[in-house]
């Protein structure tokens, strides 16, 4: 191995309580909100084709019009209760918010910067009240944070000279001191969220992020930072230059999803996902496909079923508001989570043969029990097991009212369980019940 001073300091999974309920969370909410969803996506009569929120960087919108947009920001109809009461409806365990984008504006009062929330018409601290809110309820609140700042002179791209290291030093002074600023005003909050970490400028920075990631979990023991927050001493991100994961959990799975178990390498991870095609901040149009919310729910038992975390993104609207879209799967789902979460919240990979009717989990704390959350039932009504080996089944039957399912046992160590032919119209849950073999 390749010796290195700012590599991963810790081989394997975390296992103390704080990730072990991370771990449980299955389902998450992200929230993208600040000054882009002013603009929506549009700008002049005319639509930005890229993410919503980088509407900053594109070249027919001016930076000084942009910049000036904090003059406009007060969400008259922003109520962090109503947010958090959809969120808990929905069944998510964790939220994380965004606090500053690449744009650089805070939605809390920072004493280190006046591009703020306190200096919009709205004034009041927007991540207190989220914080507070989803916590009275039982979610647990992780703050998104960008390195990146286009807002402030002193980021930079990249350290090309002696001037850009004296103003990324400064810079990085910054950094620490708004995300120190955050844990003393929010103590109630699990982790960071980093994004915005993939320029040279912070490639270089190992030795820095090393020691941030260190000072911050210094100041508030158990919190949770996953991999996008650093680089190793030769500026690689996420696995160090000895392919070891550096950071709680692989942050990587932006809108995407492992195919299989092996692509996870074992680690534990979270996908962010977005309903349109791509797209986090409020967006007047949505671009390309929206996913249904049996695709979504799909996307969930996937991730669940492959050791993951699935977190859905909401974009809310300039006065505080979620389009109809958004409320309308946020309510899918956790209907369809008030009858099925146990086989989500948790719940953890099972090694056996993956079948195309869907997906199996199973409970963290009981061996004995596995559940088939099925999406695609065959022509024939016969979902095929095939359990590791000196597993036998002992029952089959629905999550939801009970009904015993029969089960036909098959050559080797294979089963049929057969479903009745009610045509069920939404994913549903199959529990086995387990023994080992003579
Ligand atoms: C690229 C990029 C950013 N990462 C996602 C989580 C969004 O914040 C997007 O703007």
């Amino acid at each position: 191995t390749i010796p290195l001073l700012h590599g991963a300091h810790r081989i394997g999974k975390r296992m103390d309580v704080d990730m072990n309920r991370w771990r449980g969370y299955g389902l998450g909410q992200f929230i993208h909100w600040g000054l882009y969803s002013i603009l929506g996506g549009d700008y002049n009569g005319k639509h930005y084709n890229g993410a919503a929120e980088w509407i900053r960087s594109w070249n027919q919108l001016p930076n000084a019009v942009y910049d000036s947009l904090y003059k406009q920001f007060n969400p008259k109809d922003f109520n962090a209760d109503k947010w958090a009461a959809m969120a808990k409806q929905m069944g998510v365990k964790y939220v994380t918010i965004t606090t500053k984008h690449h744009d650089g504006f805070c939605l809390w009062p920072s004493k280190y910067t006046s591009y703020n929330i306190s200096n919009t018409p709205y004034k009041k601290d927007i991540i207190k009240q989220i914080v507070d809110a989803y916590t009275k309820v039982g979610i647990d609140v992780y703050l998104y944070f960008s390195v990146m700042d286009w807002h402030n002179p002193d980021w930079r791209y990249d350290l090309k000279s002696a001037s850009d290291t004296i103003a990324f030093n400064k810079f990085k002074k910054f950094t620490q001191s708004q995300l120190e600023e955050q844990l003393r005003m929010y103590p109630q909050i699990k982790g960071f969220w980093f994004d915005g970490t993939w320029d040279n400028s912070w490639k270089k920075s190992g030795a820095f992020s090393d020691s941030l990631d260190q000072d911050l979990k210094r100041i508030h023991p158990g919190l949770i930072i996953g991999s996008r927050l650093r680089a190793d001493d030769y500026g690689k991100r996420h696995f160090d230059s000895n392919g070891r994961l550096m950071g709680d959990y692989e942050q990587g799975w932006e809108r995407t999803i492992p195919e299989t178990f092996a692509d996870t390498h074992g680690n534990d991870w979270e996908c962010d996902m977005t309903i349109p095609e791509n797209g986090w901040g409020y967006a007047k149009q949505w671009m390309g496909h929206w996913k249904t919310s049996d695709e979504l729910i799909e996307m969930l038992a996937k991730c669940v079923s492959l050791d993951g975390n699935f977190v859905l993104n909401f974009g809310p609207k300039p006065n505080g508001t979620f389009r109809q879209k958004e409320v309308a799967d946020a309510k899918a789902i956790g209907d369809w989570m008030k009858i099925n979460n146990t086989a989500i919240y948790n719940c953890a990979h099972v090694n056996w043969e993956k079948q195309d009717w869907g997906y199996f989990t199973t409970p963290t704390s009981q061996d004995d029990k596995v559940y088939m959350i099925v999406f695609n039932v065959p022509v024939s009504g016969a979902l095929r097991v095939l359990p590791t080996k000196n597993i036998l089944l002992k029952k089959a039957y629905l999550l939801d009212g009970d009904k015993q399912l029969s089960i036909e046992k098959l050559d080797g160590s294979a089963y049929f369980v057969h479903l009745p032919n009610e045509g069920q119209k939404q994913p549903f849950v199959v529990v086995l019940e387990t023994e080992k073999g003579k």
